[in-house]
């Protein structure tokens, strides 16, 4: 099949290239000319696992990158894959979505047989009727038969490649037994008996992404609720963890406590659920919950330092700025409200991580950015551990040259040893 995907973040890149190793051909278009330019270099624009070798290697071949919309009409089917901020009160921004959807459906006056609009980025339910299908086909003439479906993406950053070869289920929603068809279709290589198919309408499979993510976010608050619980009776939350995972119910999954869940998708996408049930006049209690415990947990972190030392001039070291380990992705990243409250209590800070210092530099151009962790812990009074990157958890000598070894793991990834003083966030 010929595929338009139309954003190329890290969604739409990986989406792309999985499509074009599927066999499929596939045009990515972008409004950025330097995306563009990467992509045909055979170069991915995000750190992903996998993700440069599948560009390198079909870049000039099945796969394409264009900032123009021209390819689409010759395309059997486009996947909107438009990144879908926060508002200033948390609800949804569709600007760049509905700005995608309409030149889509302009660049679709030019087909006269029927072409499938697959919404992948995450939507709420009622915007896809109020705001997406008139954006659509706003654009098109009266012989363009436009079918709109939803697919929602419940790949992780990190493993995205990984993630969407081998997905736990594939939501379809459609308005038309054409439409389901066609969007299977696309999926084919990857399809075997064991993989659900979940064949529902657009709304249902929207708020089945949404539910999807408020559950793990609010699964992750509870278990940073319980272990706050845990801390406080002197108890490890992660041997109380490990116990109730074993319960098929519960799951071992999800279950890590410690400074809280960011990205750029949990925080957003509870907000926007929360905006979404509020406009209709319900007040999601649980959801607003997760949301406070998850905003209270770098806070913690630094009180938890404050308790060995004093932040005032010191110099404080912190491990880990990406949201979650291998990407260098720091939207809503912890390390954001950790070095804010570092800062504000007077500590000039010194930061390291593999791969997202550039990124934090954009956010943060006045503090120190180290090499190596090794580097950043040298002459440090304190070190907040933010994010579970595998380099940190084999450190040992290296608190050694600190000059007060004080180590608050944000993530359990520091072993507890002699000869430095630790402090877990919930054990
Ligand atoms: N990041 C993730 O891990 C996941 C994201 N999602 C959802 O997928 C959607 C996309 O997310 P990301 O890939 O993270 O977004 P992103 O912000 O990384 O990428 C969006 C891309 O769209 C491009 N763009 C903006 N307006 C455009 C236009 N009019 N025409 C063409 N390109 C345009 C931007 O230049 C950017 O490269 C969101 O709704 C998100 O919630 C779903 C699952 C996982
Ligand atoms: O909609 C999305 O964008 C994606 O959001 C999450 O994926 P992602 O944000 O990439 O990463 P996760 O592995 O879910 O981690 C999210 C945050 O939760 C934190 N987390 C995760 C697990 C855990 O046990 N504890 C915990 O604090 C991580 O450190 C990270 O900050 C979901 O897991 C994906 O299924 C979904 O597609």
């Amino acid at each position: 099949m010929h595929i338009t995907v139309i954003g190329s973040g890290y969604v739409g890149t990986t989406v792309s290239a999985c499509f074009a190793e599927m066999g499929h051909t596939v045009t990515a278009i972008d409004i950025d000319q330097g995306i563009v330019d990467t992509l045909n270099g055979g170069e991915a624009p995000i750190s992903e696992p996998g993700l440069d070798e599948l560009i390198a290697k079909h870049a000039g071949g099945r796969f394409t990158a264009s900032t123009s919309y021209d390819a689409v009409p010759e395309t059997d089917i486009t996947f909107l894959a438009i990144g879908t901020p926060s508002n200033a009160d948390g609800s949804i921004d569709l600007a760049g979505l509905e700005a995608a959807a309409k030149a889509t459906g302009e660049a679709l006056a030019q087909k006269s047989n029927r072409h499938l609009v697959v919404i992948k980025s995450t939507v709420t339910p009622p915007s896809i009727r109020a705001v997406l299908e008139p954006a659509i086909r706003s654009g098109s003439n009266d012989n363009a038969a436009i079918d709109i479906a939803t697919n929602p993406e419940f790949l992780r950053e990190g493993t995205a490649v990984s993630d969407f070869q081998d997905p736990d289920k594939l939501v379809v929603g459609t308005d038309s037994e054409w439409a389901t068809d066609r969007l299977t279709a696309v999926y084919e290589p990857l399809l075997d008996s064991e993989m659900p198919i979940v064949d529902t309408d657009p709304e249902t499979a929207a708020m089945i992404k949404y539910a999807n993510n408020a559950f793990l976010a609010s699964k992750i608050s509870l278990i940073n609720d319980l272990g706050n619980i845990c801390k406080e009776f002197g108890l490890d939350a992660y041997e109380v963890a490990d116990a109730i995972g074993l319960d098929d119910r519960i799951s071992e999954q999800f279950l890590r406590s410690g400074v809280g869940w960011g990205g750029s998708c949990f925080p957003k996408d509870v907000n926007a659920l929360i905006a979404a049930a509020k406009s209709e006049g319900y007040e999601p209690a649980m959801l607003e919950a997760a949301v406070t415990v998850n905003d209270r947990q770098p806070d913690r972190l630094v009180a938890a330092l404050q308790e060995h030392v004093d932040l005032e001039g010191a110099r404080i070291a912190v491990l880990g700025l990406a949201f979650k380990p291998d990407t260098d992705d720091i939207r809503n990243s912890r390390a954001i409200p950790v070095i804010d409250a570092l800062q504000a209590g007077g500590a000039d800070i010194v930061a390291y991580d593999p791969v997202a210092a550039e990124q934090m530099a954009d956010r943060f151009p006045d503090i120190e950015y180290a090499e190596t962790a090794a580097e950043a812990l040298t002459g440090a009074d304190g070190v907040a551990v933010v994010t579970d990157w595998e380099e940190f958890s084999e450190l040992d000598e290296e608190f050694n040259t600190m000059s007060t070894p004080v180590v608050v793991d944000g993530r359990r990834c520091i072993e507890r040893r002699d000869g430095i003083v630790y402090e877990g966030l919930t054990w």
